[in-house]
């Protein structure tokens, strides 16, 4: 068996983040006026994708606790009918794990980002990734993802000695 991975955590970037979703901010992106220029327009960050029997785009809110940082990924998940954003409330980073929308986990291609606080994300449909992971306080979140019928949830658990590790540096 090959030694486990280890993921670094890196600071999330829209181009590092594109395999996997999209990255929410306002920061060097376009905006246009709206309401007589009482407010700008921060326009289609990301789309709200969904498929399947009755599939709808919903809004919720989350209160995340504090999620103590762990040593490894032991499993991750994914949404195959629909696409799932988390947008923070507080002024807080989160981290982010992610591997690409494949039938099967690709370890080579899985990454941990840690946001700036301003930062939300959108993982596009079928991307794997870490339940919500908020190790630096808790916190609040806005969620827009799917509801309908079908199975939206599908968890891959790694092996012991295969769970990836996660290093601050
Ligand atoms: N279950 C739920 O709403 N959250 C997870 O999908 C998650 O990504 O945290
Ligand atoms: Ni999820």
């Amino acid at each position: 068996m090959s030694q486990p991975i280890t993921l670094t955590i890196e600071p999330l970037t829209q181009t590092a983040f594109a395999p996997y979703g999209d990255v929410i901010e306002t920061e060097d992106r376009d905006s246009m006026p709206m309401n007589a220029g009482m407010a700008q327009r921060f326009h289609a960050l990301a789309d709200v994708d969904v498929i399947g029997e009755e599939g709808r785009g919903i809004i919720s809110l989350v209160e995340a606790k504090l999620f103590e940082m762990p040593k490894t990924v032991t499993f991750v998940e994914r949404h195959p009918l629909g696409s799932q954003a988390f947008i923070p409330m507080d002024d807080t980073p989160f981290l982010v794990v992610v591997a690409p929308p494949t039938d099967k986990v690709d370890l080579n291609q899985m990454k941990a980002f840690i946001t700036n606080g301003r930062q939300g994300i959108n993982y596009h449909r079928g991307t794997w990734h870490h339940v919500l992971l908020t190790p630096f306080a808790p916190m609040r979140f806005i969620c827009v993802d799917r509801a309908g019928k079908g199975n939206n949830c599908e968890e891959f658990w790694f092996s012991e000695g295969e769970q990836p590790y996660l290093s601050q540096s």
